[in-house]
């Protein structure tokens, strides 16, 4: 699985793996996420960063939840796997990745995320991004895709469970498109060391 995602990050700036990750831990993942759902605990997502953060629904409709280390065994094992992936991409690519950043997010039917860049215009930390998807028997026509826009066109991924898409943060913009059901995945970071400009 690692090997894919790194000869397309350096060759396109992005890899899509389908079934890249084991049933068993889509579904302990999907699991917690709709537990912690119900329990209130994902929280609007805003856009933007510090004081210019803001909550609008009609540019991000999802709700999220930080991962931290140790709040369950399969966030756990998700962030191990994680780590030998950063790993690999600080030996082959030489990319001085230093943490991880993830949460879940929970995409209720006709949320989306309009067009961006995970980089933020006065941080440039996030070097790569991670979305892993955690939904059993995604139908095309239920919506829901990831938008990428690329130089050879847009593609688009559907968010089907253990379907694990990588991309360059700075270069990829990408939109999630409204779906007609729950949509739930795991977006995280690998950052680079220092820059808050
Ligand atoms: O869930 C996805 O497909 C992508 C989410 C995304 O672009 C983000 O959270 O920055
Ligand atoms: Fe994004």
């Amino acid at each position: 699985m690692l090997a894919p995602i790194i000869n397309e990050l350096v060759t396109q700036s992005w890899s899509c793996q389908p079934l890249a990750l084991p049933r068993e831990l889509t579904a302990a993942l999907a699991t917690e996420c709709r537990a912690r759902h119900r329990a209130g605990e994902l929280a609007p997502a805003s856009v933007g960063r510090g004081e210019g953060q803001q909550v609008l629904e009609g540019v991000r409709g999802d709700c999220i939840h930080w991962l931290e280390p140790g709040q369950s065994a399969a966030s756990d094992t998700y962030l191990a796997w994680m780590d030998d992936l950063r790993q690999r991409l600080n030996q082959e690519l030489f990319l001085g990745l230093e943490d991880f950043e993830c949460h879940f997010a929970f995409y209720p039917p006709g949320a989306c995320y309009q067009r961006h860049l995970d980089r933020f215009r006065d941080d440039d930390r996030r070097a790569v991004s991670v979305v892993a998807y955690l939904n059993e028997d995604w139908r095309a026509e239920q919506g829901g895709a990831l938008r990428l826009y690329l130089d050879e066109g847009e593609r688009d991924v559907l968010p089907e469970e253990g379907t694990l898409v990588v991309f360059l943060s700075g270069e990829v913009p990408h939109e999630v498109l409204p779906a007609t059901r729950d949509r739930l995945s795991l977006a995280g970071w690998f950052r680079r060391r220092g820059g808050v400009l």
